[in-house]
């Protein structure tokens, strides 16, 4: 029996490499970068677009069904297997019919359970592998459904591609990580290999490594990195895409660790997490003193007929923390959405106290 995909990716030099053109423009392009990808890197997957779903309507949106055998022919003459994004059944079946190794449902796709359905139907006993990227807003069982809805259809050689999710106007990444989101998928779904797609996260090539840095050390499997002959001159996403030997460049860079450690290092390990766990006991300890509080001033506001929120007064708070948190080594970030989840506990427990009768 063949081997699975999910077997290959288990099996592969860390990381599993898919790479490979934003689009597919012609058969010299595709031709020329799956043999600089061969010869310049251990990519095992070549990828394209052939139908690109892009946010405005005269932007190029794919060469369509004719590269197809661009992209399967340039894969076999090199040793690769194929990959492309399908969108509906007759993606699926044209290119079933061309032969293509492996397809992928894009973000924008996974976002819509018709869609997918559509797709799972038209692959049914196909067999062939399928990589799901995340859905474009950060539901993280909008993507558990899109497997479900594949494993339904029988397709179980599945892996997940972590893309990033929306944001409006944000300068440092085209489609922010939310880390915990692929994190809780693999705690879910263990069972799924992830691969990490720097190229649509980042936006920019000179943000793709630590982007990958970052995925190895979560323990990813693999990387998807879009790769052309010529990224200045492509017909989409020219910012975001490196030359196979940039893309060699940056895999030497990354520092592949283990999370299997020896027993030596796990003892030593242990101590400094004995002392993680003292910490976290007190932070829980004064959590509770703090909500104690809170809601004896919610007795005093009961009976007082004083509102719960206090604004201008939580406003001031906020404020003071963030102006500390540089010194205290916190990002500000972590800080504002830290105080955020305490001011919600809070209210829930002056709730409780003010409202005995009416729930959460
Ligand atoms: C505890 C209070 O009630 C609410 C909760 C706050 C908190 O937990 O710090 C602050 C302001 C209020 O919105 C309060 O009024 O002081």
């Amino acid at each position: 029996m063949e081997e699975k995909l999910i077997q290959k990716i288990q099996r592969s030099d860390r990381p599993f490499l898919v790479a490979g053109p934003c689009s597919a423009e012609s058969a010299e392009q595709m031709e020329m970068v799956a043999r600089d990808i061969a010869l310049n890197t251990h990519a095992q997957v070549l990828r394209a677009g052939i139908w690109k779903p892009r946010t405005r309507p005269d932007s190029f949106e794919g060469v369509g069904q004719i590269g197809l055998p661009w992209l399967v022919e340039a894969a076999k003459n090199n040793g690769l297997l194929s990959t492309t994004e399908v969108a509906n059944a007759k993606h699926v079946e044209l290119i079933l019919k061309a032969g293509v190794d492996i397809a992928w449902i894009g973000a924008r796709t996974t976002v819509n359970p018709f869609a997918v359905q559509e797709i799972a139907d038209a692959l049914k006993g196909s067999g062939i592998p399928v990589m799901v990227k995340n859905p474009i807003n950060p539901d993280l069982n909008l993507w558990i459904g899109a497997f479900e809805r594949l494993e339904k259809a029988g397709l179980t050689d599945l892996a997940g591609i972590h893309r990033g999710f929306s944001v409006y106007n944000n300068p440092r990444y085209r489609n922010q990580p939310n880390w915990e989101i692929p994190i809780a998928l693999k705690e879910e779904r263990p069972d799924l290999p992830i691969i990490c797609d720097p190229s649509h996260i980042s936006g920019k090539r000179e943000n793709l490594l630590p982007i990958a840095q970052k995925a190895m050390d979560l323990n990813f499997e693999g990387l998807i990195i879009e790769t052309h002959p010529n990224p200045e001159k492509a017909w989409s996403d020219a910012r975001q895409q490196v030359t196979p030997t940039a893309l060699r460049e940056m895999l030497s860079q990354l520092t592949l660790r283990r999370e299997l450690i020896s027993e030596d290092a796990q003892n030593k390990m242990l101590l400094m997490r004995d002392k993680i766990s003292g910490l976290d006991d007190k932070i829980f300890e004064l959590l509770t003193a703090r909500m104690l509080i809170s809601e004896e001033i919610g007795v005093f506001k009961r009976d007082n007929d004083i509102t719960i929120l206090q604004q201008e007064h939580w406003k001031k708070m906020i404020a003071t923390r963030l102006s500390k948190a540089t010194d205290l080594n916190l990002s500000e970030a972590f800080v504002r959405e830290f105080m955020d989840a305490l001011h919600q506990e809070s209210i829930r427990h002056q709730t409780k106290v003010m409202n005995p009768n009416l729930g959460d």
